[in-house]
């Protein structure tokens, strides 16, 4: 399989083969691409029922004993749908309201970090998105080299070695996973299992936190905490904490990395396109008028020679926030359409999730002249459909125009968030919180500061990590107060 970029290869076989569906065999897997918007449409979502299972991971799902986490978990078990509706409530547009001031207070953080350290504004988005789920999932406030986030963070690099494609023999002659771990060359099982112990502690560490914090009183409001105590009742059920367990952890496992990448991607495109950039300011500046600006203007020089470290005196802050509350609705930022725009033209131009996730079909099925044959893993290439030239002429030009009807363009060209956030029963569950979280990064970044190349430098060619997520690979980048 190719290791680099793999989308772009199998975009390319398709146009080679001149077909929709290409497929091929890894060991005695049969994996299966879909290359189009049509066949992605009617075979993960029209045929739901029978495309929404996940591929089996022996060393991951059974080895280190992660089956039961939604995004591993098969569609056909109960959990997946209580899980979901949990995830759904939780991540749904009412309870995202609630999320706004959040949201509002750790954008305008983050934005005021890059002012003041742009060479670090990778750290920054991180933070950022830290900050948000921690809060939401757990009502827990990071601090900067915070426990809680390296705990996330190496449960999601040992997530990240234990799902390597191709790496497991076992994942492919799932027989050998009887072999007793003391034997001569099994290191492999004696690894999961080490991985699995390790990474059953690792969630029990912030469930248990937000445990002795509601035992003590001393607990704010969270995903968790709401759970825990249902309808007013004292406690809920084992099996029913289990399940929010599970839940509260896909939390951090979902939103970490993709909304940073898709904010990370969203910087840099900025600095490579002033012209849009500019666009966007104004439209705030009309939406918002001079209110905003004053705040943000006195906030600018009472922290100018702050570093990120000594974080601003919450009282203060809290105080503007109020104020800012006053004069903004924050629910507007949400519907700022040229904002709107850039965020769609991202999640386009860079998808954050070029392959989405694999899923199985559970029997057998044809397509055209194609066979489908029960367990494939079937593959819905995003970056293919987001680079269609059929849908989106010209599509390696970053162009939110392409989203907003005017004089110049007759059509608007399709929403590619109908992609970007995967497919059928397993459709991302954090979509509107994504989006949230994604504009209000923009909104603040944009309404405090200028991003550019530095002087005298070329423009870089744009290069991609490779992975489940994916983002643009960091280039030198200079912000400025905007004035
Ligand atoms: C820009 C940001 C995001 C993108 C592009 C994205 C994209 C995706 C994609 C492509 C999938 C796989 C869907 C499939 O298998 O067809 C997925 C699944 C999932 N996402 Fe997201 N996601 C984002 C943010 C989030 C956030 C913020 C959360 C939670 C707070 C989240 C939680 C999940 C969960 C729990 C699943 C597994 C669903 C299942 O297997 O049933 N995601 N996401």
């Amino acid at each position: 399989m190719p290791s680099c970029e793999p989308w772009k290869t199998y975009a390319r076989w398709g146009q080679d083969y001149k077909a929709p569906v290409i497929s091929f065999r890894v060991y005695n897997r049969h994996i299966v691409v879909l290359n189009t918007a049509e066949s992605m449409t009617n075979l993960l979502e029209k045929k739901a029922d029978i495309y929404s299972d996940r591929p089996m991971s022996w060393m991951y799902n059974v080895i280190c004993d992660r089956g039961k986490a939604i995004f591993n978990i098969s569609s056909s078990d109960p959990h997946h749908k209580q899980y979901r509706k949990l995830l759904q409530t939780g991540l749904g547009i009412r309870a995202i309201r609630g999320y706004l001031p959040l949201i509002q207070r750790e954008s305008r953080r983050l934005a005021q970090g890059l002012l003041q350290n742009p060479d670090d504004f990778v750290t920054h988005v991180q933070r950022n998105s830290a900050a948000v789920i921690m809060k939401v999932a757990f009502g827990y406030t990071i601090r900067d080299d915070d426990p809680f986030i390296q705990v996330a963070n190496e449960a999601s690099k040992i997530s990240g070695w234990a799902t390597e494609p191709g790496r497991w023999l076992v994942d492919h002659h799932p027989i050998i996973r009887f072999i007793p771990s003391w034997f001569p060359g099994a290191g492999w099982k004696r690894q999961g299992l080490a991985w699995r112990d390790r990474l059953r502690y690792l969630a029990e560490i912030p469930h248990q936190w937000i445990k002795e914090q509601m035992e003590a009183g001393t607990h704010s409001e969270s995903f968790t905490s709401k759970l825990l105590r249902p309808d007013g009742r004292e406690r809920c059920s084992a099996e029913e904490e289990e399940v929010i367990k599970w839940c509260a952890g896909a939390l951090y496992a979902g939103a970490g990395d993709t909304t940073v990448a898709a904010i990370i991607s969203f910087i840099l495109l900025m600095a490579l396109n002033p012209e849009v950039q500019k666009k966007a300011q104004q439209e705030i500046r009309d939406a918002f008028g001079d209110a905003l600006w004053d705040i943000l203007e006195q906030e600018h020089h009472s922290t100018g020679n702050m570093t990120m470290t000594q974080a601003p005196p919450i009282r203060r802050t809290e105080v503007r926030h109020e104020e800012l509350q006053d004069n903004v609705d924050l629910s507007r930022i949400s519907r700022l359409p040229y904002l709107n725009a850039i965020m769609k033209e991202v999640l386009r131009f860079a998808p954050v999730g070029n392959l989405a996730l694999p899923h199985r079909v559970t029997e057998e099925d044809t397509y055209g002249d194609y066979r489908i044959p029960k367990n494939a893993t079937v593959i819905g290439n995003v970056w293919a459909v987001m680079h269609d030239p059929n849908m989106y002429p010209d599509p390696f030009t970053f162009a939110p125009e392409r989203f907003i009807r005017s004089q110049f363009t007759s059509e608007i060209q399709p929403d590619p968030r109908q992609w970007a956030f995967g497919f059928g029963k397993r459709a991302c569950p954090g979509t509107h919180f994504a989006e949230t979280t994604m504009l209000f990064a923009m909104f603040n970044i944009l309404s405090q500061s200028t991003i550019s190349l530095p002087k005298e430098t070329s423009r870089p060619a744009l290069e991609y990590t490779t992975g489940i997520t994916s983002h643009i690979k960091p280039f030198p980048i200079v912000v400025e107060h905007r004035n």
